[in-house]
């Protein structure tokens, strides 16, 4: 069950197997040590506890003597609990806003309450029940820009190819609630209930309005590890044609933790947040994941040069994990160095499962994309404890939205990581065929990929190269 209902960003959002952590904003008057009390405030109780919060200090102490006349004592606080004490001290629902924090003896004030995550610990496994039609439910989120388009060229492909699935589709628009973006509750439920969900690209204004709503659903649900798969295609001609990598991202922190603050204007901080705890199951996964795969290689990517502590502390829990896997060989090599490898030689690194925190899988998958033909081929899979959500690598194109033009490949190599991840491997080698042999065929390319077809026309060749299930 879970153990705080809300679901917003910027609120509690935990269940039991998970960690929680808070990050704050504090004016330290006095030494920065501290306890923390911890209460709930029930309908019909009073509790008080002490909490046995690890507390540590962020090195983001700015001193900004003479800056503007004024001196800034303003640091961020990160504080975390681990998994077997939460487990210990909660076992039953409490809402969000039952929670308070105390800081009882005045050696701190604590100003803002800027972020609070929660962590899962272990991925989930498709478990679902057919319905009485003997199919699936799993949630579609078309999304925005091009993301129906696409949708519907896969929906039009299933229903050829005769899956056993019934889709539950839902929106994902950004509404407030109590002053914050959420995202709609039917869209949360039928995640939650389904498990499995096949999404388009939501569209996040740039600078202003909304957070982002793909961010949103990776926290929401826990979905630690982003899978990235990128292979040329056979008979698909690019520079190179032996481009086969495999990227794990992390998924849930780092520099997309979404915490950012103006210290004074002119200043603006960014919290690249990097947990042991996070960056261990993701390297646990992508460890897993190396061994499902056939791959005895990973290869954590960083710039632990650089960034020591943050960095530093995702190689390290990807060293410590590495140790359960004697199997699989365990290196490591800098961000720079690896873009620079791939462009020269892509096959460097077709043997290797790379793992790496969550910026720098966005940017690399992109870069692996365009070796291979473009962002309308690169598929990926969201990996959580309490779903898995599938989606294209790419956005919601605007420059070719609504128009007919969209390759729909990246949204259904997505889905048929989706079918294997639901067991359902027939359907996948056959949908793949099909799609592998259209591209290979040449004869109905949509424009990304060089030639004049529609999404429709693409979408009716893979229709009638698909062999009988
Ligand atoms: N996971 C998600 O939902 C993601 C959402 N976005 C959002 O998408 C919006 C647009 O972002 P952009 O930077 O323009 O990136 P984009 O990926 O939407 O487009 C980049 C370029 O690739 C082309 N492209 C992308 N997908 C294609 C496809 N399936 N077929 C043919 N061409 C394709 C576009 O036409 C464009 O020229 C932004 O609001 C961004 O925040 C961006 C990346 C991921
Ligand atoms: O959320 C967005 O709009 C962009 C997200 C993105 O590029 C990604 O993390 O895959």
């Amino acid at each position: 069950p879970a153990i705080f209902s809300s679901h917003s960003d910027n609120n509690m959002s935990t269940s039991i197997g998970g960690a929680l952590t808070l990050t704050m904003m504090c004016d330290m008057k006095t030494a920065p040590f501290f306890y923390i009390r911890f209460t709930v405030h029930h309908a019909s109780e009073y509790r008080s506890t002490f909490l046995p919060f690890t507390v540590s200090r962020l090195p983001t102490y700015l001193p900004l003597y003479g800056y503007s006349g004024r001196k800034f004592n303003r640091t961020l606080l990160y504080l975390e609990m681990s998994p077997s004490t939460f487990n210990e001290r909660f076992s039953e629902d409490i809402p969000m806003s039952f929670l308070r924090l105390h800081a009882p003896f005045r050696t701190i004030n604590l100003t803002k309450l800027i972020g609070t995550r929660s962590l899962a610990t272990a991925s989930h496994s498709f478990n679902s029940k057919k319905n009485s039609q003997g199919n699936y439910t799993v949630t579609l989120i078309p999304g925005d820009g091009i993301g129906p388009e696409i949708s519907e060229s896969v929906k039009r492909i299933y229903h050829a190819a005769k899956v056993p699935i019934e889709w539950e589709e839902v929106t994902v628009v950004p509404y407030l609630k109590d002053g914050k973006t959420v995202i709609p509750d039917a869209a949360l439920k039928s995640v939650k209930k389904n498990t499995v969900a096949l999404k388009g690209p939501l569209a996040t204004p740039i600078g202003k309005g909304h957070v982002s709503l793909n961010l949103t659903l990776r926290r929401t649900f826990n979905l630690f590890a982003n899978v990235r798969p990128c292979k040329s295609i056979v008979g698909y001609k690019t520079v190179y044609d032996n481009v086969d990598t495999v990227l794990i991202r992390e998924n849930t922190e780092g520099e997309y933790s979404g915490i950012e603050h103006m210290v004074v204007d002119g200043v603006v901080q960014s919290i690249k947040l990097i947990t042991k705890i996070a960056s261990e199951r993701c390297a646990r996964y992508a460890f897993q994941h190396a061994r499902d795969i056939g791959r005895n290689h990973v290869t954590a990517v960083h710039k632990a040069n650089i960034m020591r502590m943050s960095d530093g502390l995702f190689l390290d829990a990807c060293s410590e994990v590495a140790k359960d896997f004697p199997d699989v060989k365990f290196d490591d090599v800098l961000l720079d160095r690896a873009c620079l490898h791939i462009v020269q030689d892509p096959s460097l690194y077709s043997n290797v499962v790379m793992v790496m925190p969550n910026l720098y899988g966005d940017i690399l998958s992109d870069m692996c994309a365009g070796l291979i033909g473009g962002l309308g081929l690169t598929p990926s899979g969201n990996i959580g404890r309490d779903a898995s959500i599938f989606e294209a690598v790419h956005g919601t194109a605007p420059d070719i939205a609504g128009k007919d033009l969209a390759n729909p490949t990246a949204l259904l190599l997505s889905s048929i990581m989706m079918l294997r991840h639901m067991r359902l491997n027939t359907y996948a080698d056959v949908i793949e065929s099909a799609v592998l042999k259209t591209i290979a065929e040449g004869k109905k390319l949509t424009r990304d990929l060089g030639g004049t077809a529609s999404n429709t026309d693409f979408t009716n060749q893979i229709i009638s190269n698909l062999g009988s299930v």
